[in-house]
This record gives C-alpha cells, sequence and structure tokens, in this order.
C-alpha cells in the first residue's frame, strides 16, 4: 500500500516539477495512505523537489509525526493534515507560482477569487450555465498550526483549493489525479486573469 501510494505521489511531483512549480525548494505534496488511523506520506523539507531520491516522501501520522526515517516531514504538514481532516481529500498539493501568488495578493482584500463563464471550472465538476467557482484567500501566517486554521476555517463542502497570500495554493481532490486536475485548472485561471487584468489595464480592446 505505502510503495503504491509513493509512487502515486512520486508521479505527480515528477508532473510537476517539469512543469516548474518547485522554485528555490518551495512546495510540498502528500497523499493519504489510511484513514483510519489517519497516515499520509508527505513530501521531505527543504529538499529540492525538481530531484527525485528514495527519501523524498515520509510517512507521518495525524499529528505530523514521522512513522518513518526519510527525514523531517514538510514544515506544512499541519496543512495536509488539516485537509484530510476536514475534507475527503486522498491528495494534497501545495505550490508556489508567480500567478497564484500575484492573484492571492491583488484579490487578498476581497479575500478570495470568483470566476465565472470560463470552460476550465469544469474541471471542478461544475457544469452549469451560471456555475462559478470561488477560491478563498487566507493570510500568511508565519505561525504554521494557525495557517492551518486559518485554512480549515475557509473549507466548505465544495472547496478544493484555498490561496494564501503572497505565498502559493493548497489544493485537493480524491487522489493524486483529481488533485492536479485541480490545481492545474487553478493555475490555467490565475494566468488567464492576470493576462486579462492587463489588457483590461492596457485598454487593448481599444486597438481592435
Ligand atoms: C523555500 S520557501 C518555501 C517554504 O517556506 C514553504 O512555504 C514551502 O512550500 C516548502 O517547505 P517544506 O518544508 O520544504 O515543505
Ligand atoms: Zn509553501
Amino acid at each position: 500500500m505505502v510503495i503504491t501510494k509513493w509512487n502515486e505521489l512520486a508521479a505527480v511531483k515528477r508532473e510537476l516539477a517539469a512543469r516548474d512549480w518547485f522554485p528555490g525548494t518551495s512546495g510540498n505534496l502528500s497523499i493519504k495512505v489510511s484513514d483510519n488511523p489517519l497516515t499520509c506520506l508527505v513530501t521531505v523539507s527543504g529538499k529540492d523537489k525538481y530531484k527525485e531520491t528514495e527519501t523524498d516522501f515520509v510517512l507521518v501520522d495525524a499529528q505530523g509525526k514521522p512513522l518513518s526515517d526519510e527525514g523531517k516531514p514538510s514544515a506544512e504538514t499541519v496543512i495536509h493534515l488539516e485537509v484530510y481532516k476536514k475534507t475527503d481529500a486522498g491528495c494534497s498539493l501545495h505550490v508556489h507560482t508567480l500567478d497564484n501568488n500575484l492573484i492571492s495578493e491583488l484579490y487578498a482584500d476581497k479575500g478570495s477569487i470568483t470566476f465565472r463563464n470560463v470552460e476550465l471550472i469544469k474541471a471542478f465538476g461544475i457544469w452549469e450555465e451560471d456555475g462559478e467557482l470561488t477560491i478563498p484567500i487566507v493570510e500568511n501566517w508565519a505561525d504554521l498550526p494557525k495557517l492551518g486554521r486559518a485554512i480549515g476555517e475557509k473549507i466548505e463542502s465544495k472547496t478544493k483549493a484555498v490561496l494564501i497570500r503572497n505565498h502559493g495554493i493548497t489544493v485537493w481532490g480524491k487522489n493524486a489525479f483529481e488533485a492536479k486536475r485541480h490545481l492545474e485548472a487553478c493555475e490555467f485561471l490565475f494566468s488567464y486573469q492576470m493576462k486579462l487584468l492587463q489588457a483590461k489595464a492596457a485598454n487593448l480592446k481599444e486597438v481592435l
């Protein structure tokens, strides 16, 4: 079981690395291994996530205590555990990208960003004509248990992602495939929104 989950998470890590989503050793990933008791594999803290090694992930319990000796669990393990405790997620992904940082800062005062009339919200299972996707934004508390609680407080049944201001995003799904689909869709939407804002600011419609 652990080996299968390890390989699943390693494959996601490889794919996110290929997208250049782990600048400066940032980012952390996890996959749930068992429900009762809750255990998950999480990336080892501070590692270069572009590299693949035999100690990339460590098994932790519901308190974030390591159950294997690959190394120190991610500093943000508490966030992954919060997601598993509050949702039915089987995989949780956290990355820092330029677009997610910019969007989190631009929309921080609104407390969230909402997308509608953009096809890719369907990646979240939103198929209605007037459907919308809202991603909450929390402050980047240095106190990580506090950050974990702040994220937990924003989680409703339909929430699949939370932005952390000027930090990054935490996204989840019922399995690794779904979590990656949600993450890719978020990043597409952020990139779209940034370019749309820039086009509007430059009055680009006037030159058409
Ligand atoms: C190197 S900056 C990023 C870290 O501060 C943190 O936010 C992060 O995403 C990675 O921490 P880690 O402990 O390696 O999982
Ligand atoms: Zn981070």
